[in-house]
């Protein structure tokens, strides 16, 4: 019998951004829709009971400590309980958030999704939103945990942006604009955002959308070199058509020799003798490609492919692109 996927979300951000305000918002909100939570929490107080009231919630913590090592097989396992909870009937839900500890990696968490064949097919995952303490974010970027958070997010929520002034909040965005290109910044009060920023976001989609880049209101930024982070955003553009041959075997190799630090990277590609756009995505050493439509009049013909990774080997990176042009 197949099942259509239960997306899930991926909720991150340093100690105390707000991640469960914001969790507690998403669930009172008015969507119809029944949501699980799963948290890893780190030797805090789970939610409980009571914040969460009678909302249609199915909640689990795993209560693992070390949030590097033991994540992964605990969520697998969490995952399977709830997929087994399913099919005896004694559970549904259409909607599955992991909130993960601020400590925590999102890496690991991300790739449980494409680790098992059967979690893949249940699962879905819509989108890793990371949110930012407007107030303590400078002092919160200078952990490599932070920075990586910011770096994996498909959106980018600032929150306490009530407790600070235009200048810092503008100054802030740029900074996260840098570390990564790809998510749409946007601004949560106390928990409260429109709920499209949230869910159904396809984050991890082979489509061939890139509008947070085109839509940057920032048309210079500062090379990463120059920006005081590990993290940030590489971005290509060439109009020449690639050869599919030469670009394979270029970002296998970079893969090879990077793919630990390579935490998202996209592209939407014009290859030479195809009239199709070709799409690939990746998180760290997985990624998958597809054929999107055909390229028509009135696009802007031009290959375009976004790195966010920690230290990026930029040379080498734009070296092997244009070996693959033609
Ligand atoms: N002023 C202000 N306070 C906020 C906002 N969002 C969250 N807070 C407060 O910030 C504090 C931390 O929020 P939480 O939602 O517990 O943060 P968290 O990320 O879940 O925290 P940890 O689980 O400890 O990492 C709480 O006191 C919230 O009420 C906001 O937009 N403005």
């Amino acid at each position: 019998m197949s099942q259509t996927p239960i997306p899930v979300t991926i909720l991150t951000g340093f100690l105390g951004a707000g991640k469960t305000t914001l969790l507690r918002y998403l669930l009172k909100a008015e969507h119809g829709l029944k949501i699980a939570v799963i948290e890893n929490e780190y030797s805090e107080t789970p939610i409980d009971g009571q914040l969460l009231g009678r909302e249609p919630v199915e909640l689990m913590t795993l209560a693992n400590g070390c949030v590097c090592c033991s994540i992964h097989v605990e969520l697998e396992k969490a995952l399977f309980m709830l997929i087994d909870r399913i099919d005896a009937g004694e559970l549904s839900f259409d909607r599955l958030v992991i909130e993960c500890t601020g400590l925590a990696d999102p890496a690991p968490v991300a790739q449980t999704f494409f680790a098992d064949e059967e979690l893949c097919t249940r699962y879905v995952l819509d989108g890793i939103i990371t949110l930012v303490d407007a107030v303590n974010a400078n002092r919160h970027l200078q952990e490599s945990i932070a920075q990586a958070q910011v770096g994996f997010a498909d959106r980018l929520l600032i929150s306490k942006a009530d407790l600070t002034n235009e200048v810092q909040l503008e100054a802030l965005t740029q900074r996260l604009q840098r570390i990564n290109r790809r998510a749409p910044i946007r601004l949560v009060d106390h928990g409260c955002i429109d709920l499209a920023e949230l869910l159904d976001i396809r984050g991890f989609n082979l489509n061939a959308e890139m509008e947070p880049l085109a839509s940057t209101p920032f048309s210079i930024l500062a090379p990463v070199a120059t920006t005081p982070d590990r993290i940030g955003t590489l971005v290509i553009r060439t109009p020449q058509p690639l050869d599919l041959d030469r670009l394979s075997q270029f970002m296998e190799s970079l893969l090879e020799r990077y793919g630990d630090s390579l935490l998202r990277y996209k592209g939407v590609l014009q290859v030479a003798s195809d009239p199709r756009k070709l799409v690939f995505q990746g998180v760290l050493r997985l990624y998958a490609f597809d054929w999107d439509r055909e390229w028509q009049p009135e696009d802007q013909r031009e290959s375009v492919l976004v790195f966010i990774g920690d230290n990026l080997p930029e040379e080498e990176i734009r070296a092997g692109i244009a070996l693959a042009e033609c």
